[in-house]
């Protein structure tokens, strides 16, 4: 039997590939994969999905192993085992509004895809906000007048910058995680401890 890895499509599966590359391990299947969803390797069953699915897909026991955003694992508080963090997926989640636009007094609407983390944001804070909830594109919000401010993940600020938009407090730093289905860790031992090992000895001593 091979260990099942859930890995969340786009940017961190390709950043995962590279790192789980760099720890030696044969890939080549999953270079060409097309629109596959399942890919096995030599060694391992890999499935693709969205982050939130991946989590799902984890704590159902489908996937032992999952790689996933912490910002997902923050907004979602999934029932996994949160083994360990990766060296890539490096983002902080911001609070930002237009620029040169007065915070206004009055109770304020915040667009975000992660409404829990906002709200808890807002709660430490002592303030109540409305919070409204989008998908993405989250930036268009405040310009198009949905939202005084928005709550998002940040990484090189480019996209806040080139849509008038300024950082107002940065509250998060997230990086990639490393997620095992509780029961797998215990049951499926000897299979998973030599990646759970490689993948600990590639991430660098912080
Ligand atoms: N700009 C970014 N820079 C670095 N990491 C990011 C950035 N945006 C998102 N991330 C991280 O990568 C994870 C996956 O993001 P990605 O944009 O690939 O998918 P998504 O935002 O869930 O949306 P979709 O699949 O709908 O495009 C996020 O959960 C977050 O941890
Ligand atoms: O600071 P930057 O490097 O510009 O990155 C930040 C952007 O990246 C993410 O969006 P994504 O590309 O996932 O698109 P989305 O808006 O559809 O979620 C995030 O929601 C920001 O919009």
């Amino acid at each position: 039997m091979k260990p099942c890895i859930a890995l969340t499509k786009g940017r961190l599966e390709k950043q995962f590939l590279e790192f789980f590359q760099s720890l030696e391990y044969d890939i080549s299947p999953l270079l060409n994969k097309g629109r596959k969803l399942r890919v096995e390797t030599e060694d391992f069953q890999f499935v693709f999905a969205k982050g939130v699915d991946v989590t799902t897909y984890v704590e159902h026991g489908i996937a032992d192993l999952g790689i996933v955003g912490e910002d997902i694992l923050a907004e979602f508080q999934p029932n996994v085992y949160n083994l360990l963090p990766l060296p890539f997926g490096k983002c902080r989640m911001a609070l930002a509004a237009e620029a040169g636009i007065d915070w206004p007094e009055r109770k304020r609407t915040i667009a975000s895809k992660y409404p829990n983390i906002t709200k808890e944001f807002f709660r430490r804070k002592g303030e109540s906000v409305d919070v409204v909830k989008l998908e993405g594109s989250v930036e268009l919000a405040p310009i198009l007048g949905l939202a005084d401010g928005i709550v998002d993940i940040v990484e090189t600020g480019t996209t806040l910058k080139e849509n008038g938009l300024v950082i107002k407090e940065e509250f998060h730093q997230y990086s990639a995680r490393c997620i095992a289905n509780r029961s797998s860790l215990i049951l499926k031992k000897d299979l998973l401890a030599p990646v759970v090992e490689a993948l600990q000895k590639g991430v660098p001593i912080q």
